[in-house]
C-alpha cells in the first residue's frame, strides 16, 4: 500500500559557509529584518556554523529503521528538508527514482499553523510539481502534539530536568514551557476557518496542560521563544527571558523550562534557551534547568512507528488532547478550504 516513508524537516546548515545561504533560503519574502538574520549568523557561527538538527534528524530515522527491522516491516526511510540539503526536491526526485508510487510523509513538526503543518504542505506540492509525471503520491502523517507517547516523554524529560535542580528548589520550581513564537496574524489563521483560529496557541497550551498533569503540577506557564520578526508586528509574548524577569521579581527561586514546542534539540532550543535564558536566569539569580525535548527518546520512534501503523495497519489513533484531530494530508493539498492561510508580511 505504502512503499516508502519520508521524514520531512526544517533542515540547517552543516559548516559555516552553508550559513548565509540557507537563512537566505528560510527567510526569502518573510520580512525579516536583516538585523535579526546578523544575529542568528551569530548563533550559528557560535556553534561552528553547524546546526545540530541533521545529526538528531539522522538519529531519528536510525531509531525507526531499526524498529521497522525488529518488526520485519520493510519500509525504505528517505530524509529531505525545506531549506538546507538534502532538499525535499532532490529526496522526492530520488524516491521517484527508486520506484517509489506511494509514501508516507513525517513532518518533524507536532503542530498546526503556517510554519508547522501548512509550509510542509507547500513543500509537499513543490517537490512534487519539480518531479512531473509520475511523482508518488505523497500522505503526510497527522499532528502528534498531543501523542500518549510524545507526552510520556516530555514528562519524564521534565522529572529528570527537575533533579538537577539544587535540592531546595525541586519542590517549588515553576514549571514554564516554551514554544516557537509566530506573528499573532499566523496564530489567528492557524485551523480551518470553521474552528475559529488560533489553533497554535490552542494546541500548545493543550500539549503543556497534558504534560504538566502527567507530572503532577497543575499550575504553570506557556511562553514564548526565538521571534524574528520587525518590532512593529505583533508576535507570540511574552518571551522567555521577559518572563524570567517577571519571575524573578514576583519571588521565583527556580523554573524548570520545557521546550514543548520542537521535537528536538536543535539551534533554538541551544541558543535561545540553554545561552540566552540561562544566562537570563543567572544574572536574576534564579535556579535553571532545561527538560530535554522528546526526540532523542525511544517513544518518539515508536510513535512515528505507530503514526505509521495507522495507515498501514489500521491502528486506531491515540491522542490525549480534545482539539480537532488535523495535518493528515494527500499531495501537499491543505487539512481544510482555507486552513493556516500564508498571511501577508509586511515588506
Ligand atoms: C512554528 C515554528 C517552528 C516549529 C515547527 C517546525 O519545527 O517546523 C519552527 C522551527 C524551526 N525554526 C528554525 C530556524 C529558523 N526559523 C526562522 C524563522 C521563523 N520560524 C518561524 C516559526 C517556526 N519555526 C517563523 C514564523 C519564522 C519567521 C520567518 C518565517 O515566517 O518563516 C529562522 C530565520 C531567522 C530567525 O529569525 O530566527 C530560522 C533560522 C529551525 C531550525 C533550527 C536549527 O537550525 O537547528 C526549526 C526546527
Ligand atoms: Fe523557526
Amino acid at each position: 500500500m505504502f512503499d516508502a516513508l519520508l521524514l520531512l524537516s526544517f533542515g540547517g546548515p552543516d559548516k559555516p559557509e552553508d550559513v548565509r545561504p540557507f537563512l537566505e533560503n528560510v527567510t526569502r519574502g518573510r520580512g525579516v529584518p536583516p538585523e535579526r538574520l546578523d544575529e542568528v549568523v551569530e548563533h550559528y557561527l557560535h556553534f561552528g556554523g553547524v546546526s545540530p538538527i541533521n545529526a538528531l534528524n539522522h538519529a531519528i530515522i536510525a531509531a525507526v529503521q531499526q524498529q521497522f527491522a525488529s518488526a520485519g516491516t520493510e519500509l525504505p526511510v528517505y530524509f529531505g528538508n525545506r531549506n538546507w540539503h538534502p532538499m525535499v526536491e532532490d529526496t522526492v526526485a530520488r524516491m521517484s527514482g527508486d520506484g517509489v508510487r506511494r509514501a508516507l510523509v513525517f513532518p518533524t513538526s507536532a503542530w498546526g499553523g503556517y510554519s508547522g503543518c501548512r509550509q510542509y504542505d507547500e513543500d509537499i506540492a513543490r517537490a512534487r510539481a519539480a518531479v512531473g509525471e509520475g511523482a508518488p503520491e505523497l500522505v503526510k502523517l497527522r499532528q502528534y502534539y498531543d501523542h500518549p507517547l510524545m507526552v510520556d516523554a516530555v514528562a519524564d524529560a521534565i522529572t529528570e530536568a527537575r533533579a538537577t535542580l539544587a535540592s531546595a528548589h525541586r519542590d517549588s520550581a515553576r514549571l514554564v514551557f516554551t514554544a516557537h513564537s509566530i506573528p499573532v496574524s499566523a496564530d489567528v489563521a492557524a485551523g480551518p476557518p470553521d474552528l475559529g483560529g488560533r489553533l497554535y496557541s490552542r494546541q500548545v497550551q493543550e500539549a503543556a496542560q497534558l504534560c504538566a498533569a502527567a507530572v503532577g503540577v497543575d499550575d504553570f506557564d506557556v511562553v514564548w521563544q526565538s521571534r524574528s520578526g520587525p518590532p512593529q508586528v505583533p508576535w507570540l509574548e511574552p518571551d522567555i527571558r521577559d518572563h524570567l524577569d517577571a519571575l524573578a521579581s514576583a519571588g521565583t527561586e527556580a523554573v524548570i523550562v520545557c521546550p514543548v514546542g520542537f521535537v528536538s534539540d536543535h539551534l533554538e532550543v541551544v541558543w535561545d534557551l540553554d545561552t540566552e535564558a540561562r544566562e537570563r536566569a543567572a544574572e536574576l539569580g534564579i535556579g535553571f534547568a532545561r527538560a530535554a525535548t522528546a526526540g532523542a527518546d525511544h517513544r518518539f520512534a515508536r510513535m512515528i512507528v505507530e503514526l505509521v501503523a495507522e495507515h498501514t495497519e489500521g491502528v486506531a489513533a491515540r491522542r490525549l488532547g480534545a482539539l480537532a484531530q488535523l495535518g493528515c494530508t494527500v499531495d501537499g493539498a491543505p487539512c481544510a478550504v482555507g486552513c493556516c492561510e500564508p498571511v501577508r508580511r509586511p515588506r
